[in-house]
């Protein structure tokens, strides 16, 4: 798959092509539904198919501290883009200039200059362009006259709810694990490289792996029963999501997953950490003893959580 940054990296090769646009936060089976038509289109057509995405992504951009926490980083969406089979990715910077562009401009300078776009494959409810004035009415207007066909994706439901990336957020937040699996079509990851920690853990007789999250805001917090990827291998384990309140408070989120019966050295390898049950919120405990006491708990459920289960 072949990413390009920023309408300015776009060359004459790159027109011609069916297109879809979005966040694709998440890309969860709403998602993977639209991409799937496009990569028929795209065949149907012989074109390659392009998806475009925006970075920050539009409610970042108007509100860097209101804004929902991502499911995904951009690292994290281009992979998930680049398993849907999709060709190529067009990530645009969503600053002051773009969010002023009207909905005709945006299809001018974007869609028709920039990529050459045959067929565009939207979802009914998708609108963009200065004050989200565009939308599929008229996509379907200013298509024909600017060359390219459009069509309204079937909407994606499950258990009788249109999934969105907002859906997914709230299965997260209400810790319905098996719910944001079954709309993301896969369990709710997240991935980093592995950081050095105070040692603490250590002491409290359950090593962790300190996951590097940076400024990252994540959409969960407690701790849960998890399932860690490590060089294709996997294993179960523990993390917990939190600012660690018995211990220092940096006032940021830390990820810390322990793996049961893993010895070894983490530091700067990379993991995913697939979630899968909430074991309790993160508490502030009266001492380091409480603190382990609890740990050690929470060691034992995970346990036997995958008593009996395959690991997933
Ligand atoms: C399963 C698990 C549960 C935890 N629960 C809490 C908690 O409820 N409250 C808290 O302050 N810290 C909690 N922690 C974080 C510990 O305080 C942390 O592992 C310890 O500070 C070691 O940090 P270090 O790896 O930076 O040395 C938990 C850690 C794990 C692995
Ligand atoms: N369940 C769905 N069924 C069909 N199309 C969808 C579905 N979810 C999203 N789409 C379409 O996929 C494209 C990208 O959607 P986008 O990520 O911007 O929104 P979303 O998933 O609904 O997230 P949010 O909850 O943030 O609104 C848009 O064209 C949108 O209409």
């Amino acid at each position: 798959m072949h990413l390009v940054r920023g309408l300015h990296n776009l060359r004459p090769r790159h027109r011609g092509c069916v297109a879809t646009i979005g966040n694709f936060d998440g890309v969860h089976r709403g998602h993977q539904a639209i991409l799937a038509r496009l990569r028929e289109r795209a065949a149907e057509l012989g074109v390659p198919s392009c998806v475009v995405i925006f970075e920050p992504q539009p409610r970042e951009f108007f509100g860097p501290d209101t804004a929902p926490p991502r499911l995904s980083r951009l690292r994290d969406k281009l992979e998930l883009l680049a398993a849907e089979g999709i060709d190529r990715v067009l990530c645009l910077s969503f600053n002051r200039r773009l969010r002023e562009l009207s909905a005709a401009e945006f299809v001018h300078a974007v869609l028709v200059e920039g990529l050459g776009v045959k067929h565009l494959e939207v979802g009914d409810d998708f609108r963009f362009g200065c004050d989200r004035a565009g939308d599929f009415e008229f996509l379907r207007q200013v298509g024909p006259v600017e060359g390219f066909t459009v069509e309204a994706a079937a909407t994606i439901e499950v258990a009788g709810e249109r999934v969105s990336s907002t859906r997914v957020r709230e299965a997260l937040a209400e810790a319905n694990f098996a719910l944001a699996e079954h709309l993301l079509g896969r369990p709710f990851t997240i991935e980093g490289r592995i950081l050095h920690g105070q040692k603490l853990a250590r002491q409290l007789g359950t090593p962790t792996a300190n996951v590097q999250l940076k400024r990252r805001r994540v959409p969960l917090s407690g701790v849960f029963v998890v399932s860690v990827e490590l060089d294709g291998r996997r294993w179960p384990g523990v993390a917990n999501i939190g600012v660690r309140p018995t211990v220092d408070g940096d006032g940021r989120p830390h990820l810390e997953v322990h793996l049961l019966d893993f010895a070894g050295d983490l530091y700067g390898r990379h993991l995913t950490v697939a979630f899968h049950h909430k074991l309790r919120d993160e508490q502030r405990f009266a001492s380091l003893e409480a603190l382990k006491t609890a740990i050690d708990g929470d060691v034992a459920a995970a346990r036997a959580f995958w008593q009996g289960q395959p690991l997933k």
